[in-house]
């Protein structure tokens, strides 16, 4: 099976620098997400920013007028130094009302940045809702397959991790932006005094924005290269430490065990992202000196000149402060730039999960699920291959569901049986042959108008932590609240009696997970899932084996009940219990995917076949 992901994977390792600034295409992207997440607060972020750009330039040419001001007056020869007369000859007024601004741009500068903080949080958490959202929205669209293959498990594992943590990211990418305005503005204030030494602050980053986004991209493919790993250690933490785990860790003396698998796994992991980091630590110390050095080599430059006469010392405050604040913002923007081009590999992951495609594909011109069925499914020599597997699960498969037949499926584990109804309920379609209901084919169908007309219950269904009620509801989940039904449904799979006897009957919550939840019987759990079907008013009801936790007396009774309901009702039964299998109309035996036998009980007992070996071996258990 092949996979519809063509698109261009990042950057490998060893990609060029060119390649690696490529990684920021997913920038865009996420810009997109967040503007439809909400407009309003995306554009007051972006407007607070402008504003708060402009302010480090404002506020350092004020400290210039101010000190050149305070020159002038100090310089000031006669008369005494009384502040009240100075006050009253107006001499102080240019003085204090460049105090005053100087002051204003202050407050006014930690009002923005309090607005602009309030305003990213609010954004982010509604941009990580709208992630997950989507995130979920576009897994229920994948095939089954694609949540049956670690690949695709790792990817979506990768997703998941970035669908939040994302709101950083955000502030950094607007305050980047806002920092870069920054520079610009304090670099043409620059320029007008000394425009070479404009040119000397890109030789103090650029060889550090090579190193970082060298590093970042190691990282990143170290992370990416451990995650079927990180999956592990996050299974074995989940084992280790779970309502469902603890009875069987306990009585095998496991958690030995665990911790050891647990510590060689994260050690590993641990080891390497050590040596990442010393590495990484020891470059950016070097890049962090070359930098020191090319502002104090500035300095040094602006001071002679200052010495010499040629600056006044307010401009000697304000190339000195100007000087510093774009070292600083360099080195912030060269921070950032790492961190947001190393985030934008980890965009990959995310925006890499919502281009792969579903395989099973809704037909262009739907026919509709015929209703009631009259003559029944068809396989026509039906074979299938699990993706990323050599074996047929079945092969040159041909039978007939008769519509309003009962039929059982029997054979030994790994016959068959499940994948059979899998194929039927379009989870996956067929690599050879076709599956059809009354002539015609399942892929002409809608996916939802098929599932909309089969109840089924495999055996590895789900125990919701929901209500009893809500338990039954999730069957026909558009009729959750009619009460009448889900009573009715309990009523038919015998799971009234366990319902009856719970304190709070259909309100009670069930399972282990939180507050109040009382637990089933497997049996008692099963009769429940079992009221799923029943909610729908299906004309084809499977039931793949989800009785086996029932025992005998149970079972027999599930099934009568189930036989006498299932009347004018095509019905598949997949069970290793022969006392219940016998009930079926018709019994299908396979091996190995292919049918070796089929007929009524009686037929195939006086074959003595496979199927009559089977029976009498389990009988004889009886005798
Ligand atoms: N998701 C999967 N990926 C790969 N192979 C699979 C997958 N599911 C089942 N198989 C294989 O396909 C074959 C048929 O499996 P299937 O589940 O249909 O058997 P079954 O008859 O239902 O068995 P059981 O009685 O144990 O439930 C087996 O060889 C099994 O190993």
């Amino acid at each position: 099976m092949t996979t519809t992901d063509t698109r261009p994977r990042p950057a490998e390792p060893n990609a060029s620098f060119r390649d690696r600034l490529n990684n920021l295409r997913h920038l865009g992207r996420l810009v997109a997400q967040i503007w439809r997440t909400s407009r309003w607060l995306t554009a007051a972020s972006i407007g607070l920013r402008l504003v708060r750009a402009l302010q480090p330039v404002a506020t350092l040419f004020v400290a210039k007028l101010i000190i050149d001001e305070v020159v002038r007056l100090s310089g000031q020869t006669g008369g005494s130094h009384d502040f009240a007369q100075w006050w009253a000859e107006g001499k102080l007024n240019t003085v204090a009302i460049l105090l005053a601004l100087e002051f204003g741009l202050v407050i006014v500068s930690d009002l923005l940045a309090r607005a602009t903080s309030l305003v990213d949080a609010v954004l982010g958490e509604l941009h990580s809702n709208t992630v997950s959202v989507e995130l979920m929205a576009h897994a229920a669209r994948l095939d089954l397959r694609h949540f049956e293959s670690a690949e695709y498990q790792d990817r979506l594992e990768r997703a998941r991790r970035q669908a939040s943590g994302r709101n950083a990211l955000l502030s950094q990418m607007f305050g980047q932006a806002q920092d870069m305005i920054t520079v610009v503005t304090l670099a043409a204030g620059l320029f007008v005094f000394a425009p070479w030494l404009v040119l000397l602050l890109p030789l103090s980053f650029v060889p550090a924005i090579w190193g970082e986004t060298r590093f970042n991209t190691l990282s990143y493919y170290l992370s990416r290269g451990r995650t079927p790993e990180r999956r592990q250690l996050e299974y074995i933490r989940q084992i280790g430490a779970s309502a469902e785990t603890a009875k069987e860790i306990k009585l095998f003396g496991l958690s030995a065990f665990l911790v050891e698998r647990f510590r060689t796994l994260a050690t590993t992991i641990f080891k390497e992202n050590r040596k990442l980091s010393i590495q990484r630590a020891k470059w950016g110390a070097l890049f962090s000196a070359i930098a020191t050095l090319a502002y104090y080599g500035a300095y040094a430059f602006i001071v002679w000149r200052t010495i010499a006469g040629e600056f006044s010392i307010g401009d000697l405050t304000f190339l000195a402060g100007s000087f510093l604040s774009l070292n600083g913002l360099f080195q912030k923007i060269l921070l950032g730039f790492t961190q947001i081009a190393g985030q934008s590999l980890y965009l990959d992951d995310l925006f890499s999960f919502f281009e792969i495609q579903p395989a099973i594909l809704p037909p262009a011109n739907p026919k509709p699920f015929p209703q009631p069925i009259r003559d029944g499914i068809v396989f026509d020599n039906v074979g299938f291959r699990y993706p990323e597997t050599d074996n047929w699960a079945i092969r040159g498969l041909s039978f007939t569901l008769k519509a309003g037949e009962t039929l059982a499926l029997v054979g030994e584990n790994g016959a068959g049986k499940t994948t059979i109804v899998k194929l039927l309920t379009r989870l996956y379609d067929p690599d050879e042959g076709r599956i059809t209901v009354d002539g015609t084919d399942l892929r002409d169908i809608e996916i939802e108008d098929i599932h909309a007309h089969i109840g089924v219950i495999f055996q590895d269904f789900i125990r919701y932590s929901l209500t009893a009620a809500e338990n039954i509801g999730v069957g026909r989940i558009e009729d959750r609240g009619d009460r009448m039904r889900i009573e009715d449904a309990a009523k038919s799979s015998l799971a009234d009696a366990v319902i009856e006897r719970l304190p709070l009957r259909y309100e009670q919550p069930l399972g282990r997970l939180f507050n109040k939840g009382r637990d089933l019987s497997g049996g008692e759990w099963q009769k429940v899932a079992i009221a799923r079907a029943y909610m729908r008013d299906a004309d084809l009801i499977i039931l793949d084996e989800p009785t086996a936790a029932l025992d005998a007396k149970a079972e027999a009774e599930v099934f009568a009940r189930f036989k006498s309901l299932a009347t004018g009702k095509t019905a598949v039964i997949i069970s290793h219990r022969f006392s219940t299998v016998r009930m079926a109309d018709r019994i299908i035996v396979l091996d190995g995917g292919k049918i070796i036998e089929a007929g009524s009980h009686a037929e195939l007992l006086a074959l003595h076949g496979h199927y009559a070996e089977l029976f009498e071996l389990q009988a004889a258990g009886y005798r």
